[in-house]
């Protein structure tokens, strides 16, 4: 294989509970084996892989029968405590047999919250990645419960995706990806522009029996990923040599094109702070007018505020509602909301949201 004819340098793979577990939650060796050894053959031509790896939670009920009668959160952490020592020691034998050492990386929510945070995770994976380490990545379900939870690992992977500034993030699922249901043809869709919204349309709610986030969720994700400049692909994780396939640009699942224009920066940040929020400001109709023209750079300044909601300090995440309370962004304060609340409405002063440090959703 020649790295020339590869599509990308830099990845993250993530792959879900269907796809390398039974019902029972037995693990795949086979299939656990043949996407690693594809994992190996690209790390060896240099591509930089991080694996997002769901199946914690799968594996831990082959391992423990608990009652009913215990809660499911409960259930969750303790399948899931038991189940990751498996998947992690799994793939470690795995990777070894290729040569290559691989390294756990557990993450909760709050481990995003602030730049100070963020920047901490990137080093890490940068640090593993240059060591030519392979981190395999998954929420560690033992302590995230409700809202400190990722909806799923697709949003996870996302995350780390984005952060990483990834060329390619390729989510492995146990369906070929995005097929046009509700209304259409039933067919394959193989190319989605990043302009295009509307995917519920070709979308039946709903998961599969075990995964947590479903086709809806990946297909934000992935329009997500795609308007920050990053190419995603859905794909199915049992094809043989799929990895391989999707590499050399052959074509294969779903692709979602990158917008050509990436974000990049503290911008990223922002964009994957939603849930992380301390405060929301509510903006005029002039402010939203002119925060949702992609074409300038606008800063949110005091006079297009409104009113405050909850208590924010400077260097906090807050959330940007619309003159109907939807939420048209977020971005981090540059001050607290004492000072908004005296400030607001005033014409000259020094931004609550610099432009950098902003992100509009739509
Ligand atoms: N338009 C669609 N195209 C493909 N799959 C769809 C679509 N709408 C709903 N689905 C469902 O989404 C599921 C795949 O998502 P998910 O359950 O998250 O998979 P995984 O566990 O493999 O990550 C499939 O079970 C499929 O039935
Ligand atoms: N963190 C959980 C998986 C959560 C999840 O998103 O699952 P999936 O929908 O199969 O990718 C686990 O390891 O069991």
């Amino acid at each position: 294989m020649n790295n020339q004819e590869l599509l990308y340098k830099k990845i993250v793979v993530k792959v879900g509970t269907n796809v390398i577990t039974d019902k029972h939650g037995d693990l795949d060796l086979d299939i656990l084996k043949k996407l690693t050894t594809q994992i190996a053959l690209l790390q060896k031509e240099g591509v930089q892989i991080i694996l997002v790896s769901s199946g914690a939670v799968g594996a831990g009920r082959s391992i423990v029968k608990l009652p009913e009668t215990l809660s499911p959160v409960a259930t969750r952490q303790v399948l899931a405590a038991t189940g990751q020592i498996k998947l992690i020691n799994t793939y470690n034998t795995l990777f070894l047999e290729q040569g290559l050492v691989s390294a756990q990386i557990l993450v909760t929510k709050s481990d995003f919250r602030d730049r100070q945070h963020y920047l901490n995770m990137r080093t890490c994976f940068t640090s593993l990645l240059q060591q030519h380490i392979i981190p395999v990545v998954n929420e560690n379900d033992a302590v995230s419960v409700t809202e400190l939870m990722f909806t799923d690992n697709d949003e996870l992977s996302g995350l780390i995706a984005s952060m990483m500034h990834v060329e390619g993030y390729i989510i492995l699922s146990h369906v070929d990806g995005l097929f046009d249901l509700k209304n259409g043809t039933g067919k394959l869709i193989t190319e989605i522009d990043p302009a295009t919204k509307h995917f519920n349309q070709h979308i039946i709610p709903g998961k599969s029996e075990f995964g947590r986030g479903g086709m809806l969720t990946k297909c934000h994700i992935a329009h997500k990923l795609s308007q920050l400049g990053v190419t995603v692909h859905i794909a199915n994780g049992k094809t043989p040599g799929i990895l391989l396939s999707l590499l050399r640009g052959e074509k294969a699942g779903t692709k979602f094109l990158a917008r050509k224009k990436p974000v990049l920066g503290p911008k990223l940040w922002v964009a994957h702070s939603e849930g992380l929020e301390k405060g929301a400001v509510i903006v005029n109709e002039g402010a939203e007018k002119v925060l949702s023209d992609s074409d300038r750079a606008n800063s949110l300044l005091p006079v297009g505020i409104d009113s405050v909601q909850g208590t924010f300090k400077k260097g906090d995440i807050i959330k940007i509602l619309g003159i109907n309370k939807k939420v048209i962004g977020y971005g981090m304060a540059q001050y607290g909301s004492e000072k908004t609340r005296t400030l607001m409405g005033q014409q000259d002063q020094k931004p609550l949201i610099h432009y950098d440090y902003l992100y509009i959703t739509h």
